[in-house]
């Protein structure tokens, strides 16, 4: 039984704050909140304090990755499970869990090495929404989107999501040139009715920055028409066009963050009815666009010196 309800946040450390924010605000239409830290940039989907935060450092990567559960009984139990996995488990202190908005946070590391947190209670904040593209971010019970990591244990770390942590597996799919013949799977995994909340991607080495990409989901077409005009005349490496994939169904295109890794912004998402789903095997990620040939190296897929 899966405890995990959704994505819950994000943070990032990173060494170009000025071109986050222009990414982020300017480009694809966060609204811009207020944390704790003054030089920390806070950013805002729905009543969230902050889903997004991007936090000043000298190198970029992923700080952690946030999933939420119902309450401290269900925070309780996921603490449990993944100390009976044998990883050591840290409890954050109550400033730590404040700066990240939420009542009580504990903190381990994936087998892929992914910083992870899990939180109950989150902390709104009830101020006006005022997103940059006059769109509502897709979140609630689907909770803030998808993220994708990239993982040099493929086996231990989806087994350790779907054992310990109760995601779903939400199917799979070959990647790498079909020359080569079939390749290692991208496995997609669920905690609701979002098709996806993580994907598990094996890749040469696992290290920073830590992701492959983060998903947000907006409520209209033209928002993310909008936005990927916004991204070019901005400046910034589109990765992968528009295009609809076949497992979740979202028409979205990837854009580069600063740090190496991408946004991908899409809409139209799929839901999931789980009394009847069963993982499936994709074997095009798209019916339609998503040419990933403008597309500048990714870190983690990037063999090293
Ligand atoms: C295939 C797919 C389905 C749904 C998604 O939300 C989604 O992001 C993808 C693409 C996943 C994947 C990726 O992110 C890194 C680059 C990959 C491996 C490719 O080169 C094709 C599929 C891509
Ligand atoms: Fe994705």
């Amino acid at each position: 039984m899966t405890q995990i309800r959704g994505l819950g946040y994000l943070r990032v450390q990173t060494r170009d704050l000025g071109r986050w924010r222009e990414l982020t605000v300017d480009a694809l239409g966060f609204a811009e909140g207020t944390g704790p830290d003054p030089d920390g940039l806070y950013l805002r989907m729905d009543e969230r304090r902050a889903r997004l935060a991007v936090l000043p450092g000298d190198t970029d990567r992923v700080l952690a990755v946030g999933w939420e559960v119902r309450d401290q009984f269900a925070l309780a139990a996921v603490g449990r499970a993944v100390e009976a996995s044998g990883v050591a488990v840290k409890v954050l202190s109550a400033r730590e869990s404040a700066e990240r908005g939420a009542e009580k946070v504990i903190a381990f590391d994936d087998p892929a090495g992914t910083p992870v947190e899990v939180f109950f209670g989150p902390v709104l904040d009830h101020g006006p929404l005022r997103t940059g593209l006059a769109q509502a971010f897709v979140t609630g019970a689907q909770g803030m989107g998808h993220v994708v990591i990239p993982t040099t244990c493929m086996d231990e770390t989806v087994s350790f999501y779907a054992e310990v942590l109760g995601f779903l597996p939400r199917g799979a799919m070959r990647i790498g040139p079909k020359a080569a013949g079939p390749g290692p799977r991208i496995r997609f995994m669920g905690v609701n009715r979002r098709h996806h909340s993580l994907a598990v991607c094996p890749a040469p080495h696992g290290e920073e920055p830590g992701l492959v990409h983060l998903m947000v989901e907006v409520d209209t077409l033209d928002a993310v028409g909008r936005a990927l005009d916004n991204v070019r005349r901005l400046g910034f490496s589109v990765s992968s066009t528009l295009g609809r994939h076949t497992n979740d169904k979202m028409v979205s295109f990837y854009v580069r963050a600063p740090g190496g890794w991408d946004i991908e912004y899409g809409t139209d998402g799929m839901l999931v009815d789980e009394t009847c789903y069963t993982a499936e095997e994709i074997t095009a990620d798209s019916y339609w666009g998503h040419d990933w040939s403008g597309s500048e190296p990714h870190a983690a897929f990037t063999p090293r010196a």
